[in-house]
C-alpha cells in the first residue's frame, strides 16, 4: 500500500464527498468539566472531518459544529439530504428507508440495522481486535509503528502515512479508525514531537503498547562492512544504536531519514552499495537486503512505547490497572508544578512520565463553555502520565484539585495499561501479525 501524504489526504476529500470539514461528535467532549479546550490562536487546529462520510457513518446522531457558518451549509452526496444549523447544532436527516429486498441478505441485513433501536452494546466502545479496524502509522511496510500497530490490534489494517501529522489527519478524516504514534524510547528518550501532535489535534489516547526493538543493520546482498560509508535510519534508530555502531568500527557519515523501514526501502530501490540501514529483520525481508549485523540497539532491553488514538474516547474502567495522561499548563509560569505533583503525591498516584514542552511564541485560544475564546501565552506546557483510571473517585479528585493550580488542563485519555514485562528484545520479525 502506497504511504499516505498530507497531499494525497487533501485529494481524497472530494473523493469522499464534501470537503466541507466539520468537528466530530464529540469533538467538545471533555472529562473535566469547565475546562477550556485548547486551539492554537493561528488555526491550526485540525480537529476536522470529512461532513459526509461522518453523516454516513452515523445516521441519528447531532453534533456539536465548529461554526454556524460551516452548519448553515448543505451537503450533497453520502445518503444524507441536508443539514439544517441553529445555534451550532447541526441536525442530521434520517437516511430514508429503500423498501426491502428479501432475496438479497445484504440489502435486507443493512435495513434490519438500519430500523434497529441502538442498544447499550452498540453504545459500547469498539473492540480492541478486529480485522476491519485501519490504524494509521508513520513510516512504510517493516517501520516498527506498522509492528506495534499489529500489537494492539492483531489482523487490523496498517495504513503507511509518510509523516505523524498525516497519521492524525487520516483519522480525522475517518480515513483510518486508529493511528499509532511512538512517545518514548527506554534509550532516545520521549519523541517530543508526538506531544506537539498530541496538544494541536484533538484525538483521544485509547491504549498504550510497549514495543521491544530489535536492531539490524541492513545491507544489499553482497555488500560488506568495510564498503560502506553511510548509515541511515530515522534518529531514534541512529540514537538507539549509536555506541554499537562505533564498537563495530563503523565511523561513517550518519543521516537520519524518516523511518526505519524506509531507509531500507531507499537503499534496496537506489541500489546502493555504500549504505547500510538501521531497521528490522522484516524491512531486510520485505525490501531484499541482508543482515550485516544483528541486534545492534545499544541496550538489549531497547523498548518503545507507542500510544493509539482514536476520535472517540473510552470509557474508564477499574476491573483492570489503567494510566490517564494530561496537559496543564499555567499563564504565571512554571511554580504550579509543584502543587500539581503534590496532588497526585497527597493520594498515593504513581507517575510514570512527566515531560515538559517550551511553548513560547505560541499563543494558544482557549474555548471555554460558552464559545468564549481568549488567547492565553504559556511558557511550558506539561505533560504527565499516572497510574489510576479516571474511573477513581482517586484521580477524579486530584484532578479537581490540578483543575484549581491551572488555567489550562486537558485529559488526553484514559486507558488501560500494557502490563506485558520489559525483557530483553529478540527480533520483532516474528512480532508482527501483519
Ligand atoms: O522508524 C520506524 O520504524 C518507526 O516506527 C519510528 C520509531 C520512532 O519514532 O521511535 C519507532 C520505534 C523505534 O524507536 C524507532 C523509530
Amino acid at each position: 500500500m502506497k504511504a499516505l501524504t498530507s497531499s494525497s489526504l487533501y485529494n481524497l476529500k472530494p473523493m469522499l464527498g464534501s470537503n466541507q470539514p466539520v468537528a466530530p461528535a464529540t469533538a467538545t467532549a471533555r472529562m473535566v468539566r469547565s475546562n477550556p479546550l485548547v486551539h492554537y490562536a493561528n488555526g491550526s487546529d485540525s480537529s476536522v472531518t470529512n461532513r459526509s462520510q461522518w453523516q454516513s457513518s452515523c445516521a441519528i446522531l447531532t453534533s456539536k459544529v465548529v461554526s454556524q457558518e460551516q452548519s448553515k451549509s448543505s451537503v450533497s452526496g453520502g445518503g444524507i439530504d441536508h443539514v439544517n444549523g441553529d445555534n451550532g447544532v447541526a441536525r442530521v436527516n434520517l437516511v430514508p428507508i429503500e423498501k426491502s429486498d428479501n432475496n438479497n441478505p445484504l440489502v435486507s441485513q443493512s435495513h434490519y440495522h438500519l430500523q434497529k433501536p441502538l442498544t447499550v452494546t452498540d453504545l459500547s466502545p469498539a473492540p480492541m481486535h478486529g480485522s476491519n479496524l485501519r490504524v494509521a502509522y508513520q513510516g512504510v511496510p517493516g517501520a516498527y509503528s506498522e509492528a506495534a500497530a499489529g500489537k494492539a490490534y492483531p489482523n487490523c489494517q496498517a495504513v503507511p502515512c509518510d509523516q505523524f501529522e498525516v497519521a492524525f489527519q487520516a483519522v480525522e478524516l475517518w480515513i483510518a479508525d486508529r493511528a499509532v504514534l511512538p512517545v518514548e524510547n527506554s534509550l532516545g528518550g520521549s519523541i517530543h514531537r508526538n506531544y506537539d501532535l498530541l496538544l494541536r489535534h484533538r484525538l483521544h489516547i485509547v491504549g498504550e503498547v510497549q514495543l521491544p526493538v530489535h536492531h539490524c543493520l541492513l545491507a544489499l546482498p553482497g555488500v560488506r562492512k568495510e564498503f560502506l560509508t553511510r548509515v541511515i535510519s530515522h534518529p531514534q534508530g541512529l540514537a538507539q544504536c549509536e555506541h554499537t555502531l562505533t564498537k563495530l568500527g563503523l565511523n561513517v557519515a550518519r543521516e537520519a531519514v524518516d523511518d526505519t523501514a524506509g531507509a531500507a526501502e531507499f537503499i534496496a530501490t537506489n541500489n546502493l552499495r555504500d549504505t547500510a540501514a538501521i531497521a528490522s529483520a522484516r524491512a531486510a525481508e520485505i525490501y531484499g537486503l541482508t543482515i550485516l549485523e544483528d541486534g545492534i540497539q545499544d541496550d538489549a532491553s531497547n523498548v518503545t512505547r507507542f500510544v493509539m488514538l482514536a476520535r472517540e474516547p473510552i470509557i474508564p474502567r477499574t476491573d483492570r490497572p489503567f494510566k490517564t495522561s494530561i496537559v496543564f499548563a499555567h499563564e504565571k509560569g512554571t511554580s504550579v508544578l509543584f502543587k500539581v505533583l503534590s496532588a497526585f503525591a497527597f493520594r498515593d498516584i504513581s507517575l510514570t512520565k512527566i515531560e515538559s514542552r517550551p511553548n513560547h511564541n505560541r499563543p494558544m485560544r482557549l474555548v471555554d463553555d460558552a464559545n468564549v475564546g481568549t488567547a492565553k501565552h504559556f511558557e511550558y506546557m506539561f505533560y504527565i502520565d499516572f497510574e489510576a483510571s479516571m474511573a477513581e473517585p482517586r484521580a477524579q479528585n486530584a484532578l479537581s484539585e490540578v483543575q484549581e493550580f491551572t488555567s489550562f488542563l486537558r485529559v488526553l485519555g484514559s486507558y488501560p495499561m500494557d502490563m506485558t514485562p520489559w525483557s530483553p528484545s529478540t527480533s520483532t520479525s516474528h512480532t508482527s501479525p501483519l
